[in-house]
């Protein structure tokens, strides 16, 4: 697994802004969707292209356009569908799917409740939109998720990772034999004793949509 830290003073800007307890939820929605965007940037740097000739106004010549299979970008429900519009705007043929999970706050487990994907994802690059990279445990079932259907390249974009989740995924994805990077805007200094992220910016999902039920 590679993790890239995007090192940019916009992106640390936008980040202080968005961790502050006084940022209000439409404020951090246009933040998160901004910071997505120039994470994205990074995130598909090793997005597949293939040429593509074409004839500008003065000469012809050969582009690249995106290959087939288009990227499939999945965000997972809830916080990870403030991060779409963001990623949409870099990839907007991308094709989406979706995956509904949720932790335990106690046992601090991934389970899935929802799943909208491909049954076949042979050769598809997948870009996954989440947060919050904490304890590890949802992306570790998220990108099995992918892996068992055939993804062949995945890349999570995080706002925020702990250093433990980051070893947790990872010895959870050990032998897979699929590359996986990590792209996210700050490395925190841990996990505290409820498994949020320190400093973190709080519950990420509740800070977009409110306390959810
Ligand atoms: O790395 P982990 O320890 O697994 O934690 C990270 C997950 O926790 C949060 O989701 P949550 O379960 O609170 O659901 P929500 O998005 O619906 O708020 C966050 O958005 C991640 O998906
Ligand atoms: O700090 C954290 C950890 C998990 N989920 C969140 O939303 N925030």
């Amino acid at each position: 697994m590679r993790t890239h830290v995007v090192d940019h003073p916009l992106v640390a800007h936008k980040l202080t802004v968005l961790r502050d307890e006084r940022t209000d939820s439409p404020t951090f929605r246009n933040l998160t969707d901004e910071l997505v965007t120039l994470l994205a940037y990074e995130a598909t740097r090793d997005v597949r292209v293939v040429p593509d000739d074409i004839v500008t106004p003065v000469a012809p010549m050969t582009g690249v356009t995106l290959a087939t299979p288009k990227p499939l970008v999945v965000p997972i429900l809830r916080a990870g569908l403030g991060m779409l519009d963001g990623m949409m705007r870099l990839l907007p043929t991308a094709e989406v799917g979706f995956l509904g999970m949720v932790r335990n706050e106690e046992t601090l487990e991934a389970a899935t409740y929802a799943e909208r994907l491909p049954e076949d994802l042979s050769g598809r690059q997948c870009y996954v939109l989440d947060p919050m990279l904490a304890t590890g445990g949802t992306l570790a079932a998220a990108i099995r998720f992918l892996t068992d259907r055939g993804a062949d390249d995945i890349t999570c974009i995080c706002l925020l990772a702990a250093p433990e989740g980051c070893d947790n995924l990872e010895r959870a994805l050990e032998g897979l034999p699929v590359p996986v990077t990590v792209v996210t805007a700050a490395l925190d200094e841990r996990l505290n004793e409820k498994g949020y992220i320190v400093p973190g910016l709080g519950d990420a999902g509740d800070r977009l949509y409110g306390i959810a039920g």
